[in-house]
C-alpha cells in the first residue's frame, strides 16, 4: 500500500515537531508525545537495515509497555511523566533497589529511554557541527560511550559497536533526513537540539529530585 510505505518514512521535520509538543505550558512532559517522537526516530533505525534490528527491537519493547500504561485502565495517572512518578510512587508500583514485583513499571522503562536521549543529544549536537568528512560512526559511537553504554554489560556494548560501523556515512545520513541539502540538516538540527536538551533535561531534574536514577 502506498500510504504505508510513506507512513514508514523518516522525516527530522516531524521528530522536532512532536518533541515541541513534549511540553505542556508549565514545562511537564506528556507521555503520548514523547513516545510518539521515539516511535518516529525508530524508523530511521529501521531504514538502516537488520543489523540495527536488535536496538529497535528494544526500543519498541520498551515503547509498547508505555503504551499499555497509558491506554491501561490507570491511563489517567500516565498523562504527563510527573503525573506518571507521582502514581507509580504514591502506590508502590516501581521497584526501587532490585527488581521484584514491578519489571515494567513505567518509570524504569522510560528511564532506558531518557538514558536513550542523552546519546540522541550527543549525536545531533555532533552531527551538527560535524565537517563533510566527519563519520557518522565515530560521532555515534563517541556520543554512546559518553551516555548509554555505561549502562550497559559488555556484550551489548560490543554489539552496539559492530553496528555503528554499518552506518551509512554523513551524506546519505544527511539525505534520509528528509529536509534538504546538508546546511539545511544542519540549520534544522540547530532548531530541534535545544527542544531535546529541554525535555532531557526536565526529565533529568524530576527522576534526581525522586532518586530514580538508577532504578533497576
Ligand atoms: C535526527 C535523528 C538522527 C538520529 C536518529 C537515531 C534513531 C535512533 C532510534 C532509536 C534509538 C534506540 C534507543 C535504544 C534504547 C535502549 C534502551 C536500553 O538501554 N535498553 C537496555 C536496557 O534495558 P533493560 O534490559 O534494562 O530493560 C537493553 O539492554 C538494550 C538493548 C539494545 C541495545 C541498545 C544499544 C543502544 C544504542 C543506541 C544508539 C542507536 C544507534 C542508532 C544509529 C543512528
Amino acid at each position: 500500500m502506498a500510504g504505508t510505505e510513506e507512513d514508514q518514512k523518516f522525516c527530522l521535520q516531524e521528530v522536532l515537531d512532536t518533541f515541541k509538543l513534549c511540553l505542556s505550558e508549565n514545562k511537564e512532559v506528556y507521555l503520548e508525545q514523547y513516545v510518539a517522537g521515539w516511535r518516529k526516530l525508530i524508523k530511521l533505525l529501521n531504514s538502516l537495515g537488520s543489523v540495527f534490528g536488535f536496538i529497535s527491537n528494544d526500543a519498541v519493547n520498551k515503547i509498547h509497555i508505555l503504551v499499555a500504561h497509558l491506554n491501561g485502565e490507570n491511563g489517567s495517572q500516565y498523562v504527563t511523566v510527573q503525573s506518571m512518578v507521582k502514581y507509580e510512587l504514591e502506590n508502590e508500583l516501581v521497584d526501587l533497589t532490585k527488581r521484584g514485583g514491578h519489571p515494567e513499571s513505567g518509570c524504569r522503562t522510560l528511564l532506558r529511554l531518557h538514558r536513550a536521549l542523552r546519546w540522541l543529544e550527543l549525536f545531533l549536537g555532533r552531527l551538527r557541527t560535524s565537517s563533510e568528512d566527519s563519520k557518522t560512526s565515530v560521532m555515534c559511537s563517541e556520543s554512546y560511550n559518553e551516555s548509554l553504554s555505561q549502562h550497559h554489560p559488555w556484550v551489548v556494548r560490543k554489539a552496539a559497536g559492530l553496528a555503528f560501523c554499518m552506518l551509512p556515512g554523513r551524506p546519505a545520513f544527511f539525505e534520509v533526513m528528509n529536509v534538504g541539502p546538508p546546511e539545511q540538516v544542519v540549520a534544522k538540527l540547530g532548531e530541534g537540539l535545544p527542544l531535546i536538551s529541554e525535555v532531557y533535561q526536565i526529565t533529568e531534574e524530576l527522576y534526581t529530585q525522586h532518586n530514580l536514577m538508577d532504578l533497576p
